[in-house]
């Protein structure tokens, strides 16, 4: 197997694929933002990729929200989640925290540090990196111009960065949630701990549009664990839903609830199920059982083989 992902190396991108199993052994290929990740997966570059997708602080990583919601079709095989603390590292030679004027990171990294920044390098003005692993290498660089930058404990040990102050991080127990992409293709085997990922489009912009996609869950038992409105950048007010729903595509009320949102909205995206790594059986009702399903089914068909 061969992985793209976010990096270059140091990144908690490249932590997660660490945890993909296998991936020790596997060749590792750094890219330099999600999308290209992402187009090394559909170009067949690599195999799979991994990328962030939410943080329990900021929310959506909308660059994937927004890549994997467009153009040619991926799947999600696999959430990986990953424990988020982290260090600011300064060029060598600085040695307070008056000094620093400029600190570069990842724009989720900075979301989660921005309390820890304004009380403690108030002077600093943001540097925007595509990672934070980026952020950190820049700090060897004599051409780039920031004196800090906020990343890992991993990578400024691994690069021997002069580390002024650990646990800059506001939220304390932070957690990213990563997603293993390929090509569309065999669907994991349900656990019965699972998750499915959705993209649905608003076919029409009238009051209770959204409920109108929502009525499809509720009335099967299906529950949300995440939903996101993005904008499809045709306009203001285009919007499509990023959803991720406790369930398996093989258990019959989310095959339902998939057929029935399919009416509302063809040109819906089915990203995939795949196993979710925290939580439990979800709470079927009975009349949401596989079985009430199935005889409904029967019940349905042997009354019209009697047309
Ligand atoms: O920049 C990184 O290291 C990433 O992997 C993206 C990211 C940034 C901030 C929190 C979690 C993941």
């Amino acid at each position: 197997m061969k992985y793209a992902y976010l990096g270059p190396s140091g990144t908690f991108t490249e932590s997660a694929l660490l945890q993909v199993d296998g991936a020790h052994e596997s060749e590792r290929v750094p890219a330099a933002n999600v999308n290209v990740a992402l187009s090394m997966v559909r170009e067949g570059d690599v195999d799979a990729a991994v990328v962030p997708i939410e943080n329990s602080v900021e929310g959506g990583v909308s660059a994937t929200l927004d890549s994997i919601a467009t153009g040619d079709s991926l799947q999600i095989v696999a959430e990986i989640l990953v424990p988020i603390t982290f260090v600011l590292a300064a060029r060598e030679g600085i040695t307070e925290l008056g000094q620093i004027r400029q600190v570069s990171t990842h724009g989720h990294a900075w979301a989660q540090c921005r309390l820890w920044a304004e009380a403690n390098i108030p002077a600093a003005v943001f540097a925007p990196a595509a990672s934070t692993a980026a952020g950190a290498l820049g700090l060897q660089d004599p051409e780039q111009h920031h004196d800090a930058a906020i990343c890992s404990p991993l990578v400024a040990q691994e690069r021997g960065l002069n580390v002024l102050v650990r646990g800059v991080e506001d939220n304390v127990g932070a957690v990213t949630r990563f997603i293993l992409v390929t090509r569309p293709g065999k669907i994991p085997a349900p656990t019965g701990v699972d998750k499915s990922t959705l993209i649905i489009p608003l076919a029409e912009d009238r009051p209770g549009a959204l409920m109108g996609i929502l009525e499809h869950f509720t009335a099967r038992g299906v529950n949300l664990s995440r939903i996101e409105s993005r904008p499809t950048g045709e306009g203001l007010g285009k919007y499509f839903f990023s959803v991720d729903i406790e369930g398996h595509i093989a258990e019959e009320r989310v095959a339902a609830a998939v057929s029935g949102l399919h009416r509302l909205c063809p040109s819906l995206r089915f990203l995939g199920s795949y196993p979710a790594v925290q939580g439990e059986s979800p709470l079927i009702e009975e009349h949401n059982s596989n079985d009430a399903f199935i005889q409904a089914r029967s019940f349905v068909d042997s009354l019209r083989a009697r047309l």
